[in-house]
């Protein structure tokens, strides 16, 4: 029997809401395939500075680093505002467990469903045929330099090597070389140096794809050409802080923040799967967050991490079932709980 081994940091908000969701469509999917289902839940950001700990604490870090499977809620919230530094959830836990396991490659997916088109803010002819990946370079960049305050006010230092430009640029290509062969580098080359030596990796990285097609786009219109030609992209690649904001850009073309999944891997099978919504505190505690970007996280970690591939197409199917029908939450025009749209999926994937 195989087992799904996984460390499982629900965090803050809604993180255990959708955790929950995702946990039954685990369980449905542990025991329709016959196999045994083995996680550890941990305290990670506010809830484990509410209880006493760091907001990483050292238990949650050796379990993640023991099962090299991690599915996260999110972590932070008004209640932590006022800690400074390394003291607050997202630079004390979320930073860190990125960046000591290395996991500098996120991929965060935009294909609308087609469900969810008549329902967009958007008209159907800017987002039929949309389905573009972001590769964002998670572990360097701004989040990551030195940070303070000084007699002038206040600095964060914003750092790239060309090692850690080429080894996310290899990931777009190769990612490209499976899809539709196409990269997008976006940059802000014509202000930031970081940037220019982006530019300059990612051309010479593109040098051993001669069959990808590359683009190269200023940020700034970035976010406008990502609302009007969303279809000329395939893979979008950029950097950190560039990434974190195009991705909630990109979630207005999927009808909702509570749809994308992501997943934060290096080498091998290690990862960490998370939507890319935070904790959501203006609907926290009320049944009203979207789960599906927390369930096809899952689903992700079952195909990246477990080799799952049959597993994690069964959650998906169910997703987009339960989006045909219109079995939702609220920010999709559903009038289902969070629990509710969870044990739909799971009694879908279980049949
Ligand atoms: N990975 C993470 O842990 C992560 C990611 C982003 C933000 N955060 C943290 O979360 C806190 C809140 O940040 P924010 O409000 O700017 O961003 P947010 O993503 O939490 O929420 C933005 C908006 O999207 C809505 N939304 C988000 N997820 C949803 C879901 N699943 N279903 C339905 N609606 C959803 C929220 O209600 C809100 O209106 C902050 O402390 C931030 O640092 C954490
Ligand atoms: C909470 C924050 C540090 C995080 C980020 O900016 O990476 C979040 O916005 C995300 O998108 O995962
Ligand atoms: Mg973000």
């Amino acid at each position: 029997m195989t087992t799904i081994t996984f460390t499982y940091l629900p965090g803050d908000g809604i993180g255990p809401e959708v955790g929950q969701a995702a946990i039954a469509v685990l369980n449905a999917v542990a025991n329709k395939f016959g196999h045994g289902l083995d996680f550890e839940e941990h305290l990670i950001g506010g809830a484990a500075i509410d209880a006493g700990l760091k907001p990483l604490p050292d238990a949650t870090y050796a379990h993640c680093k023991a099962t090299g499977a991690i599915l996260l809620g999110a972590v932070g919230g008004p209640k932590w505002d006022h800690l400074k530094g390394a003291d607050r959830p997202e630079l004390g836990s979320l930073l860190p467990l990125r960046k000591n396991l290395n996991l500098y490659a996120n991929i965060r997916p935009c294909k609308p469903y087609a469900a969810l088109i008549d329902h967009a803010p958007l008209k159907r002819e800017r987002l039929e045929g949309v389905d573009f990946v972001v590769m964002r370079e998670l572990t360097g960049g701004i989040y990551f330099g030195d940070k303070g305050r000084d007699n002038l006010g206040a600095y964060d230092e914003c750092r790239y090597s060309e090692a850690e430009v080429e080894r996310i640029a290899i990931k777009a290509f190769d990612l490209a070389m499976t899809r539709r062969k196409k990269v997008t580098s976006v940059d802000k080359s014509n202000v930031l140096e970081t940037s220019r030596l982006w530019r300059e990796t990612v051309i010479k990285v593109a040098a051993r794809y001669p069959e990808v097609e590359l683009e190269h786009l200023l940020v700034d219109a970035m976010t406008m050409h990502m609302l009007t030609r969303a279809q000329d992209f395939d893979v979008i690649l950029t950097e950190n802080m560039f990434g974190d904001i195009l991705t909630d850009e990109a979630s207005v073309l999927c009808g909702s923040m509570g749809v994308i999944p992501s997943a934060s891997i290096s080498y091998g099978t290690l990862g960490m799967y998370e939507p890319i919504h935070g904790s959501a505190p203006d609907i926290a505690g009320q049944g009203k967050a979207n789960p599906l970007a927390m369930i096809l996280s899952a689903a992700w970690m079952l195909r990246l991490s477990m080799g799952m591939d049959t597993e994690a197409a069964a959650i998906e199917a169910a997703v987009e079932a339960a989006l045909d029908g219109g079995h939702t939450t609220g920010d999709l025009g559903g009038s289902l709980s969070t629990s509710e749209v969870g044990d739909w999926i799971a009694s879908h994937v279980a049949h």
